[in-house]
């Protein structure tokens, strides 16, 4: 078990994250907010690459500071600006890893296989990186986070840059990943982790604002969220007084996606709230920073 007790961060005297308490055990968890709210902050602090001003951080009972390469050794990191080299060949770069990581020689190859299977990428393990798609890349990226097995698994923007089908793929490949170990996900992209986190974590205001089960914090919204199809001068109207999810704008109509405590307009249909209303709901005015 990992427990985040009571972290702050501060870049000189700006605090970006303050009292972060948390407790992961097994599974995915979805660490969702807009840029600059302070994901890869947080996660560098889990991988020890920064150290929190004040609170601890907690691996199996002891503080990780005093652990020094026992709890590192369990981490795999996929960082937002995962450096590869392009002329390596997806086998060599793994092996080049794995060394690094310190993994003995007669283990290499079986695991390097293993991972270039589990990822997809075996058929290609001859190819070189510079031929890699987007997603290719950042599959070899996630084997090569797995080559140490780790029990915590980290995951700074890992769909960054792909295409719909790509990131589709992955998150196939990811929902697998959480069985038997920690995995941390961050995005500013709802539907990367909606259906795979078993806890969804949102960052606000530096700290955790919201955390639990997509049905709970979803739940949070029932009996508010609202469509409506009307002409334009209601459309405005209703933009001028209630949240706007979404708009959809059609020949003869327009198509809104409200929040309202009460029905905004005689025409509109209560449906059910989805995690990206939740999430436009909370930060609308941080998304448009
Ligand atoms: N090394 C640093 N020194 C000073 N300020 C920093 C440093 N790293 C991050 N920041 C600032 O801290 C805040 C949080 O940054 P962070 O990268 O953690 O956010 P994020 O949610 O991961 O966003 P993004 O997805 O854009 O990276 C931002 O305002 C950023 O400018």
């Amino acid at each position: 078990m990992l427990t985040l007790n009571n972290i702050s961060k501060k870049y000189g005297r700006t605090t970006v994250l303050e009292n972060i308490h948390y407790q992961f055990d097994n599974g995915i968890y979805g660490l969702l907010a807009p840029n600059g709210a302070g994901k890869t902050t947080l996660m560098k602090l889990i991988t020890t690459l920064h150290f929190p001003n004040s609170g601890e951080i907690i691996w199996d009972g002891c503080d990780i500071t005093s652990l020094g390469s026992k709890y590192r050794d369990q981490i795999g990191y996929l960082p937002q600006d995962f450096g590869y080299y392009p002329h390596y060949t997806a086998h060599k770069f793994m092996k080049y890893i794995a060394a690094l990581k310190g993994i003995s020689k007669h283990e290499v190859s079986n695991r390097v296989d293993e991972l270039l299977e589990k990822v997809g990428l075996s058929h290609v393990k001859r190819k070189k990186l510079k031929k890699f798609s987007g997603g290719m890349i950042q599959r070899i990226g996630i084997a090569q986070a797995l080559l140490n097995d780790p029990k915590i698994l980290i995951l700074d923007e890992p769909t960054a840059g792909l295409d719909p089908k790509e990131r589709v793929r992955f998150r196939q490949m990811l929902s697998t990943l959480g069985k038997d170990r920690i995995v941390i996900i961050s995005t500013h992209i709802v539907s990367d982790v909606e259906s795979i986190a078993k806890d969804i974590i949102l960052i606000k205001d530096r700290t955790i604002f919201k955390s639990g089960k997509v049905f709970d914090i979803n739940n949070e919204l029932e009996g508010k969220v609202w469509q409506v199809n009307v002409n334009e001068e209601d459309a405005h109207k209703l933009e001028k007084n209630h949240v706007i999810i979404n708009k959809n704008i059609s020949t003869d109509h327009y198509s809104l996606r409200i929040v309202s405590e009460t029905i905004p307009h005689n025409a509109a249909i209560l449906t059910k709230p989805n995690l990206e209303d939740v999430f436009i709901y909370y930060y609308g005015e941080d998304l448009l920073l």
